[in-house]
């Protein structure tokens, strides 16, 4: 078995994202690995998606999902998007679907090049989110940072997109609040035993949202998929919007959206959006050493 597998850095409006292929092989990526490929500025990462065999039948993939801090996420809406992109060059392919530790998920590559990707059903209750503490109605939690009685963010809607979020509604630009510092507070809060990915979302018209996200295990990032369905699903759960949404993802670069629908007659959440290849090259799972395309650096050291 060779040390060094192949991966592409891709990225999702900036979500940057490791696509990792270690179809045909047992081992995975570490999180050793991924802490020493986050630490490298020309390899460093919100998410690796990392490709598996299959491990259920009608699936073509498993997916193992890493946060750049080493943690697993069940999660990665952006991720998937570059995956499918990947397979779809691959094979000429333009349906798939694929396991996650979070369940199945189907995509779709449209002629326009644009991915959609069914991420599920959104769970609203508060222990499977989870919470630590009970809320019967999850839409609206007790939760606030700042001073106690002019709180700056406050009364997040909570629920899982196959992963933890949190969504405070604001009603200023996103950019003017000082999301680097409420973020790694908010998402090692007590509150959320797993943690969580913070987003703030402003309602700008009925059918569309502006967002920023601090996310779990990667904090501050240009844009995360999973935070923009949870902003869609609980906007449309409290009467801000309808169930058919677009988000300006707020840092994206360069300034992007999602489309995304929270179906009514199935409950599955649709998030549509680009996925865009940047480099490829070579990489040890175990070590994180790498080299580009063509050079046999990684094999070497
Ligand atoms: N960027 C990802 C989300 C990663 C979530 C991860 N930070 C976690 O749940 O731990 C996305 O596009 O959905």
């Amino acid at each position: 078995m060779s040390t060094t597998v192949e991966f592409a850095r891709m990225n999702g409006l900036g979500n940057k994202i490791l696509v990792v292929d270690l179809r045909g092989r047992p081992d995975k990526v570490t999180p050793a690995a991924a802490v020493a490929l986050n630490a490298d500025p020309q390899t460093e990462f919100d998410q690796i998606m990392a490709i598996h065999d299959p491990k259920a039948e009608g699936t073509d993939a498993f997916i193992d999902i890493l946060n750049s801090d080493g943690s697993k996420a069940q999660a990665c809406g952006n991720g998937t998007r570059c995956v499918v992109q990947a397979l779809a060059a691959e094979t000429g392919r333009k349906v798939f679907t694929f396991q996650t530790v979070a369940g199945i998920l189907n995509a779709v590559e449209h002629e326009d090049g644009t991915i959609s990707v069914d991420m599920g059903r959104p769970v609203f209750d508060w222990d499977r989110i989870p919470l630590a503490e009970e809320f019967h109605d999850t839409s609206r939690i007790e939760l606030q940072i700042g001073p106690i009685d002019n709180p700056v963010l406050h009364s997040p809607s909570a629920m899982s997109m196959g992963n933890p979020h949190a969504i405070f509604w604001v009603d200023r630009d996103v950019m003017s609040y000082d999301l680097a510092r409420f973020g790694p507070l908010l998402e090692n809060h007590p509150m959320f035993p797993e943690r969580a990915n913070i987003t703030l979302a402003q309602v700008t018209s009925p059918t569309s949202l502006t967002t920023r996200t601090w996310e779990r295990g990667a904090g501050l990032t240009l844009a995360c998929g999973s935070a923009a369905c949870s902003a869609a699903v609980s906007a449309a759960r409290t009467g801000r919007t309808g169930r058919k949404v677009t988000i300006n993802v707020a840092s994206a670069k360069p300034p992007a959206t999602l489309s995304i629908e929270w179906r009514e007659r199935d409950d599955h959440v649709i998030m549509t959006g680009p996925a865009e290849w940047e480099w490829s090259g070579r990489l040890d799972p175990s070590t994180g050493l790498w080299s580009r395309e063509g050079t046999r650096e990684a094999e070497a050291q």
